[in-house]
Parts: structure tokens; sequence; C-alpha cells
């Protein structure tokens, strides 16, 4: 059905263009001039897909997807069908990623992202990314022994969901280790014992008294480092990877799919895709999707009290905010949110608690790409302006702290999405609403999941036509974030305990964890000492084993 093209090139976001194979971007991560990869063209579905796909499983559907970017010559079919079979089989739902309807009046639906091993929707991509790894090494590691063989040293930065799905996805996997930074103290209490008790050799937990963004500071500061890239072959397991962002595509055309499959939706309907966003990684696979050909009308970002995207959705301009006097001060702000000294507030939403959003400049890229790109000019030098921009917004971004675009990029951006934010206090509404209401009685939202639906709801209010259906994404399990259930339905202790909590999060805090801490103050250097040292002394535990 698929056709098997030539491996795609693919160009980085601040101007670098790659002869690079698919393997190489994967393992790569993150370009050598610092851009994200992304592919020089952007796949058009095959003219037969809405009949052909439509009643796929998820994982005929992910091979149908994954052919159009990757070449068979690379990886051959059987392969890549096993690879996506095994990354697949780990989910507790047949269905993979299953559409839930909240409110059939309204036409919210719920596409329920939270069914893998660590109840969150980097499952989806993890799963899959951590089989990727294991299948390039073996090939790359036949017939190698010791020092010879190719190790990975994989560094990712986390909030709380990507690290625990990464550690699930490589733990115990031969030649790769894998070093996740957290931010110590902010990340929910089973997101952290989720990382922290895994006991496999080749888990490395840091926890950095810093936020969310040092940790990506730190790691996009390693793969920039001459010196450890010479000694070591690091890998991203953050949406930096492009293969992240392909392995999220799927669940975009499968919950169109399972919409048409119901009675109430045809497929002339308009859909709106509701994605709770922070680092902008998920909403992009949708771009990717919509970008490919899925009718979809709008993708709508829908941040918390951290609102980089939202403000710059509204005024063209990127910031990062400014801390408050009061808040700076130490002072308690008005709305009750605490804000770190670098301005990123602690919500009830943790796992977005981000200022800057890092696939945002994938996004860039393609609307610069298109708006000050004028057809005289060769494709080649069209690319490489467009790779200028974004590197002077992204050196603005760093040297002033924020940058302003011209009116035509943000009223390319405003055609695609639009945005909304949603503060603490309506999350919380949100989780108790919907619990109560008679056409979802009992259902239990995470916060994450909860502005999704807050926004597919205010977006729902001025959608035209007024038939128009919404597609929330829901992307982490409650139990993950118990003390923002608790917030919001008090009285429900009982239920949440016998209904809601999985039994795998049951007894996990009490278990035996390892982790280091990490002085900010220490920076990537700090890093860099301890990975280099606990690389070594793994490597030599494994020889001496094999003696
Ligand atoms: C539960 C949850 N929801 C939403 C997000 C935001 O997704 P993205 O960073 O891809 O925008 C994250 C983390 O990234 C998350 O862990
Ligand atoms: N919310 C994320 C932050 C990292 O995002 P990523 O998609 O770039 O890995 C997390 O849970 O760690």
């Amino acid at each position: 059905m698929s056709s098997h093209t030539a491996s795609q090139r693919y160009l980085s976001t601040r101007g670098g263009s790659y002869h690079l194979s698919f393997e190489e971007v994967v393992l790569k991560g993150l370009a050598s001039d610092g851009g994200l990869f992304i592919p020089e063209d952007i796949p058009i579905l095959p003219d037969d897909w809405a009949s052909n796909w439509q009643h796929l499983s998820f994982e005929d559907l992910a091979y149908e997807i994954f052919s159009l970017y990757i070449s068979s010559a690379e990886i051959p079919p059987a392969d890549l069908k096993d690879i996506i079979r095994r990354s697949y089989s780990t989910f507790r739902m047949k269905d993979i990623t299953p559409i839930v309807t909240l409110d059939e009046k309204k036409n919210i639906h719920l596409l329920e992202l939270f069914h893998g091993p660590t109840f969150a929707f980097k499952d989806v991509a993890l799963q899959f990314l951590g089989n990727l790894f294991e299948y390039f090494l073996v090939r790359r590691n036949e017939n190698k022994t010791g020092r010879n063989r190719e190790h990975l040293t994989v560094i990712g930065a986390t909030s709380g969901d990507t690290g625990s799905a990464a550690i699930y996805g490589l733990r115990g996997k031969k030649d790769v280790s894998v070093f996740i930074m957290h931010p110590h103290g902010k990340v929910s209490a089973v997101q952290e014992a989720q990382m922290t008790t895994v006991m496999d050799a080749n888990v490395h937990n840091l926890a950095v008294d810093g936020t969310f963004d040092d940790c990506q500071d730190f790691v996009k500061a390693l793969f920039a480092d001459p010196e450890i890239n010479k000694t070591h072959r690091l890998a991203a397991v953050n949406s930096i990877n492009w293969a992240r962002i392909l392995a999220q595509i799927t669940y975009y055309f499968h919950s169109y799919f399972n919409l048409i499959r119901q009675k109430s939706f045809l497929p002339a309907s308009h859909i709106r895709f509701v994605v709770p966003t922070g680092n902008f990684g998920d909403i992009l696979a949708g771009y990717f999707a919509k970008r490919m050909g899925l009718p979809a009308e709008k993708l709508v970002i829908a941040t918390n009290e951290n609102d980089i995207l939202h403000r710059f959705w509204q005024s063209g301009s990127y910031e990062k905010k400014p801390v408050h006097g009061r808040e700076a001060e130490g002072g308690i702000p008005e709305d009750g949110v605490k804000a770190h000294e670098s301005g990123v507030k602690e919500t009830l939403s943790p796992a977005m608690d981000i200022l800057v959003s890092s696939n945002f400049e994938r996004l860039l890229w393609f609307l610069s790409y298109e708006v000050f790109s004028t057809n005289s000019d060769a494709v080649s030098q069209r690319r490489s302006q467009a790779g200028d921009h974004v590197r002077s917004w992204l050196d603005d971004l760093k040297s002033k702290g924020g940058f302003s675009v011209d009116q035509h990029i943000l009223q390319a951006a405003q055609a695609d999405f639009s945005s909304y934010r949603v503060s603490d206090d309506e999350t919380v509404e949100t989780i108790k609403a919907v619990f109560s209401a008679p056409s979802s009685e009992g259902y239990v939202l995470d916060p994450h999941s909860a502005i999704g639906v807050a926004a597919a709801l205010r977006s729902a209010e001025v959608s035209k036509p007024p038939s128009t259906h919404h597609i929330a994404l829901a992307t982490a399990h409650p139990a993950k974030f118990s003390n923002a259930v608790e917030r919001a339905l008090p009285d429900q202790k009982e239920y949440f305990e016998t209904k809601v909590l999985p039994e795998e999060f049951k007894g996990l805090e009490d278990k035996p964890r390892r982790v280091s801490l990490l002085k900010k103050s220490d920076g990537w250097e700090g890093v860099r000492r301890v990975v280099v040292a606990e690389v070594e002394a793994e490597l030599q535990a494994v020889e001496r084993a094999a003696r």
C-alpha cells in the first residue's frame, strides 16, 4: 500500500542542510549548528488514504505513516512492522489510544493517550524510540566486542513524564546508558517515584536544584560540547529528537478515523485538536499531520499559567515573562501561584511548567519559509534564509529574553493555530465539572488533560459552524497528579483509591530509590563530569561481568 521512497534529507532549523539517513538523525538528536532537524519535505498523503487507512489498527496505521518518512532500504518493512508491534504490545488497551465522548451535545471528545507503561502520552513515542535505538545498535555492533561496541549515552531533561517514559523504554537495554535530569522537588510524587525506583544499572537519575528549563539548557549545552561528543555518542529522548514527533503523528490520524466510525461525525465536519502544551512537541506532530493532509480545521494550543505561547499567538512577541516585583521579592503573588526566580510558575500541571518551548523553533522555520521567501528564489536559498531568520530570533531570545515577529508571520501562525490560557482555578473547576456532569459522570481528568478540556469548551463557544468537533488530548492518567485531583474532588478519596488508582502505583512511593543531587551552579560541566564518570563505571562493570 505504501510507496517506499528514498530516505528523506534533513534540514536544520538554523540553516544547515544535511545528507543524513533517518538512522543518523535519530541517533544524533540535535544538528551540529544547534538547530533541530526537520525533514526536507513533508510527505503528502496518498490519494486513497481516507478509504484505505480507515479501518487499520493503530499499529498498521503507524506503519503506513512511518513508511512515508523512512525508506524500506533503511529499515526493511518486516523489521519496521516488528519494531512497531513490540512498541505497542506494552499498552494496556487493544486500541492503544482510544477516544471517548465527554459531551455529546457540544461534540467534545477525549483522546486518551495514557494507556502505556508510565501512564502518559510520552509512552507512544518513547516505547518506539527505545526499540529503534536498540535496533540500530544491534545492527551497528554485529561482530563487535568490548570497547569497540558503539555505546549510546542518552541525555534527557524532564518535567516528569518524558523521564519515566524514557527510562521505561530503555531500562536494561544493552549498549545504552540513560541520564535523566529533573527539577528537584518540582515533579509529582508519583512521577519522581516512577523514575527513581528503577534500579537497572544503565539508568541514572539526576535531580537538579533548578527548573525544567535549566535541565533542558544543560541537555542542549552537552549536545553542543565538542569534548564530550569526541568521547561519547550522545542521543536525545526529548522531543528535539525527530523520531519523537514522527511517532506522535499516528494518534491524530487514528482518532480522526475513530470519530469517522462514530455515527455523529460526518467526514466533512470541521474538527479541531486541542493540545495541552508545554514544549510544543505534541502539537507539532498535529501540525505535521495537518500538513500531510489530515483535514483538521485548527490546532488549539492550551497552556497553563506559563503562557509564553498563548502570549505569542495574541501579540506576535515571544517573551520570557519578566518576574513581577512582588514575586521577585519573595512576596505572595496575587494569583497565589509561586514563581521561580527564572519566571516559571509552579502550577497544578507541573509537566507544563516550561518557559521556553523547544519545538516552537521547528514551527518558526516553516512559518518563515512560507512567509518570507519568494518564488523567484531557489529552494535551497529559501531554506537557508528561513534558517537565518530562526537563528536571529533565537539569538535575541538568548541575549534579550525575547523577540517579535512580522505581522505576516503572526497571521500565518493564526491560520493554523489558536490558543487559550487556563488558570489553576479553571483547571480545578473543569475536573469538578466533568466528574459531576451527567454525560461523563465519574470521569476523572488529570490537570493537564483538564486544561485541554477547558480550552476545548471555550473554543466550542466560538467555533463556526457550531457543530465543529473538538478532540482534546488527554495526556496523562489522573493518578500521576493526585494532589490536583484531591483539590478538585476532596470528598472522593475512596472513589479515587478504588476506581482510579492503578495497581502499578500502589506501594510505588515506598520502594528503594537511586538518584544523585546536582547543583544548578555546577553548570552543564558538572553534569558532564557525572555522565563521564558513571558511563565509565558502567562499562567497567560490564567488562568485569564478561570475564
Ligand atoms: C502530561 C503532559 N501534558 C502535556 C505536556 C505538554 O506536551 P508538549 O511538551 O509536547 O507540549 C506534557 C509534557 O511535555 C505532559 O507531560
Ligand atoms: N513535559 C515534558 C517536558 C519535556 O518535553 P519533551 O516532550 O520535549 O520531552 C516532560 O514530562 O518531561
